[in-house]
């Protein structure tokens, strides 16, 4: 192909906002002339990479904005550390269909057993299948929800915590709430109930959110919502944290012994 044509193309393809075509067309060229390759088979290679480009930017800008704290995913779970906890089942969950459905998942445990990994693990599968996400802490949630009461703006900051396809809410239990706080919680699970999911740890049984949100009438409405479409992993066993530290514990203990 002559020199003039490439350059043509390449342009065509920037104006088209093909950017990697135009980048990557000359190397193209060149391997589909050495292998002989069909009309068909190189118009295939050209969107095909375009497209695997296009997703690949597209994912790592979701996560960005997702603002998970990390990207572990289940391969990366020792499901051996955690003999409880039915592998089965989580790569059951892994495959979204209670996404689809707009149900929640729950995961409850002590801190350390990986309630926060498997939720990001379930997450980072939702990005990648297009689902869009945002993870916060129960916490920071009811902070930014406060601040933007206090002037007004409730309504626009609950859409940060109502836009996403998936909400994780990690911590949910690790400091009580007031009741105006609680209310602000409530206000969002009852305007994502069947609309959306939310992925939640948290190291506090059902039982005890009466104490976490301040009122035990307001946890009841809370919980209604929430487990009414839910999957609830519960994860009893030894922090992951204490691994390597009780491993060392036990080999100075042998030794001296
Ligand atoms: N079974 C496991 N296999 C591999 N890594 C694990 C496992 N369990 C936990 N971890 C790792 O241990 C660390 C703590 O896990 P994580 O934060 O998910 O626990 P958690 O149950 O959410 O704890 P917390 O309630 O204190 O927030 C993370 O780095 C996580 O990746």
């Amino acid at each position: 192909m002559s020199e003039l044509v490439t350059t043509r193309i390449r342009a065509t393809a920037i104006k088209l906002g093909l950017p990697h075509l135009a980048d990557a067309l000359s190397a193209h060229l060149s391997r589909a002339v050495a292998a002989q390759m069909g009309y068909l088979d190189f118009l295939d290679l050209l969107l095909e990479e375009e497209l695997a480009v296009r997703e690949e930017r597209r994912l790592r800008h979701a996560l960005r904005i997702s603002k998970m704290p990390h990207h572990k995913t289940l391969d990366g779970y020792d499901f051996f550390y955690q003999p409880e906890l039915d592998p089965r089942r989580v790569r059951d969950l892994a495959t979204l269909a209670f996404v689809e459905a707009k149900a929640n998942a729950a995961l409850l445990g002590p801190p350390g057993v990986g309630k926060t990994h498997i939720a990001v693990a379930f997450a980072v599968a939702a990005c990648r299948a297009g689902f869009t996400i945002y993870f916060t802490t129960l916490d920071d949630m009811v902070r930014q929800l406060k601040a933007a009461n206090a002037i007004g703006r409730l309504a626009g900051k609950l859409r940060t915590y109502l836009r996403p396809h998936i909400l994780v809410l990690d911590e949910v239990g690790y400091l009580p709430l007031d009741r105006d706080e609680g209310n602000l919680v409530f206000q969002m699970i009852s305007k994502r109930y069947e609309k959306g999911s939310i992925i939640l740890t948290s190291n506090k049984a059902f039982s005890e959110w009466g104490q976490v949100f301040g009122d035990e009438v307001l946890a009841t409405a809370i919980l209604d919502r929430l487990l009414h479409h839910c999957e609830v992993i519960a994860i009893n066993g030894p922090s992951y944290r204490l691994k390597n530290r009780l491993a060392a514990v036990e080999t100075h203990v042998a030794v001296a012994g």
